[in-house]
């Protein structure tokens, strides 16, 4: 029997390592926060949307990659099938995935809200259900809580002029936290990660980019690693569940 100490923190005493599932880990946040937990030996199972040589990537690290449109209810059906009959357990679920669309991209309102709605509350909904039970397998066999980080977004309580639909779902997912904290505990420790600006899009013009930076009152890009970082956090809290972590430079006061 080893002990516990002397296990990688996310090893039962059988040797099983348990996988963290990220949601869309092809880009930017989802692929930083999944090569720090590669870097530390974490095994990972990622879901894509898209192709890229990014995903080739991750593949190439050993990654377990699923690709999976949210909009498409076979496509998540078939990704919570997979895992289901691969793993015995999971060491966290982060619901990154989102689609950042606003009404001036989409001229069917009703099509915008339906895709938001997918993305973020249906999509991550129906992903803990279904996965629930492997969370609460790995708890027990690690002797520690297992974790689902919901990536929501500061606009989910504060709302949005040019993403109505978008800033809404955000809140639906938010909402998530709160009741599965509540079902799932103590086995389970549900958290959020409520962003106002971590990084810029690659189109984002300079003018664009300075009125966003004034909005908070630390005014600057983070970077991707400060969402790794609020994420590794959570993964080694021992005492926070239902609660937010806000990563917006003092925004709610500027
Ligand atoms: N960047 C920021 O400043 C902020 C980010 N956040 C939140 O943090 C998280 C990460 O942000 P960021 O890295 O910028 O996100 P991106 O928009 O750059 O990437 C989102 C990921 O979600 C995937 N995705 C989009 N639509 C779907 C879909 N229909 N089905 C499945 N996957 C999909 C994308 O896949 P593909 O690459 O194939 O398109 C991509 O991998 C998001 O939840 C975001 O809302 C919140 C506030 C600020
Ligand atoms: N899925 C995404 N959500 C968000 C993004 C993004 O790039 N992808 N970006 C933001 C911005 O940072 C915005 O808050 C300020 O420019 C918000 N959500």
């Amino acid at each position: 029997m080893i002990s516990k100490s002397d296990r990688h923190s996310n090893t039962d005493a059988s040797n099983t390592r348990f996988p963290h599932l990220v949601t869309g880990g092809g880009r930017r946040l989802g692929l930083a926060i999944i090569k720090h937990l590669v870097a530390q030996g974490e095994l990972v199972v990622t879901s894509y949307r898209t192709h890229s040589h990014e995903v080739e990537e991750l593949n190439s690290l050993g990654v377990h990659c699923i690709q999976a449109d949210f909009t498409s209810k076979r496509q998540l059906d078939d990704l919570i099938t997979q895992i289901q009959s691969e793993y015995t357990g999971l060491r966290s679920i982060i619901h990154n995935a989102s689609d950042w669309s606003s009404e001036s991209e989409e001229s069917d309102l009703y099509a915008l809200m339906e895709r938001m709605w997918k993305v973020h509350v249906a999509a991550p909904y129906q992903i803990n259900m279904s996965l629930k039970n492997l969370l609460c397998h790995a708890a027990e066999s690690l002797g520690e809580a297992t974790d689902i980080i919901h990536l929501t977004d500061f606009v989910a309580e504060k709302g949005s002029d040019k993403h109505i639909a978008y800033a809404s779902s955000k809140a639906g997912l938010a909402n998530l936290s709160l009741s599965f904290s509540r079902q799932l505990a103590p086995k389970v420790k549900v958290n959020a990660i409520a962003p106002s600006l971590l990084m810029f899009q690659e189109g984002d013009n300079k003018e664009y980019q300075q009125k966003a930076l004034k909005k908070s009152l630390l005014c600057l890009e983070p970077g991707e690693q400060e969402g790794v970082a609020a994420v590794q956090y959570l993964l080694n809290s021992r005492y926070m569940t239902g609660r937010t972590l806000a990563l917006d430079g003092g925004r709610h006061l500027a």
